[in-house]
């Protein structure tokens, strides 16, 4: 597997007031390879969000580097960044940002009219093959507000998925989501990825967590740990084993 994501001694420092430095990210070293289902869990305030934030040249990193397929994101511009963002990256968040102007089918292909690498014509066909695979084709005439939570998580998978980015990045995804649409939400996302979309999700939920590849954990602003599961779609792992195997781990790690 080629390497998609890989830092290096990747620090962030936050000054507050005066002269207060907090150091969020302490020299962290993690590598994505293409194709990878991986989660970071972590005790709130360990920095999880704020690596997500940095990795994925949303935030600038204070030292360090960060190598997104195979540029340095230090040596980018903002207007780099975000065509790089916008064109390789898909975002989905706990808070499911959608323009309220704009119904459900133009929320989702607006990032491709943004991007301007197809025609419109491709742009909306594969939009309408987006919400067919993610269970939501019947809501294309929809508004927004006419879409319960799950459906509208849904749409930020389309939405994130248009320009058919390398990766996708999810901050706590399911968050918001009562536990039926969590799961439906996770399982989407594991069949996304295979099909070659790497994920990388922040995450408190073991539910989730259990269906990642692999599972790192973050304290006080570093890696500590890391553990693999396999993968559970492609392998049909058990899934008892696979939660056993996770929070028996994660009661180590001290979560
Ligand atoms: N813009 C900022 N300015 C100053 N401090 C910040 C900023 N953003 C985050 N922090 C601090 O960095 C630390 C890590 O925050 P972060 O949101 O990355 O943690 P997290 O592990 O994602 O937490 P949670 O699980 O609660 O979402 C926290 O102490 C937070 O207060």
């Amino acid at each position: 597997m080629e390497t998609l994501l890989e830092t290096n001694n990747l620090s962030k420092t936050y000054v507050v007031g005066k002269d207060n430095q907090i150091n969020v990210l302490k020299n962290v070293n993690i590598k994505i390879n293409e194709g990878d289902l991986v989660s970071v869990m972590g005790p709130s305030g360990s920095g999880k969000s704020t690596l997500l934030h940095n990795i994925s040249g949303m935030d600038r990193l204070t030292s360090g580097n960060v190598k997104f397929c195979g540029e340095e994101l230090v040596n980018l511009s903002e207007a780099e960044l975000s065509s790089l963002r916008l064109k390789k990256m898909g975002f989905i968040f706990q808070q499911i940002h959608l323009l309220k102007n704009l119904n459900i089918f133009d929320n989702i292909i607006l990032p491709a009219y943004s991007a301007k690498m197809e025609s419109r014509n491709k742009i909306n066909k594969r939009a309408k093959k987006l919400m067919k695979q993610t269970g939501i084709a019947d809501l294309i005439h929809n508004d927004i507000t006419q879409a319960s939570g799950g459906q509208l998580q849904r749409v930020a998978i389309c939405r994130a998925l248009i320009n058919q980015p390398n990766i996708i990045f999810g901050d706590e995804p399911t968050g918001a989501l009562n536990s039926k649409y969590a799961n439906e939400i996770m399982e989407l996302l594991a069949e996304i990825n295979q099909t070659g979309t790497a994920v990388l999700l922040v995450t408190h939920d073991i539910k989730v967590a259990v269906k990642t590849e692999r599972v790192v954990y973050m304290l006080d602003g570093s890696i500590v740990g890391e553990i693999k599961l396999g993968r559970y779609l492609r392998e049909n792992h058990d899934m008892e084993v696979r939660e056993k195997k996770l929070s028996t781990w994660l009661m180590q790690m001290g979560f």
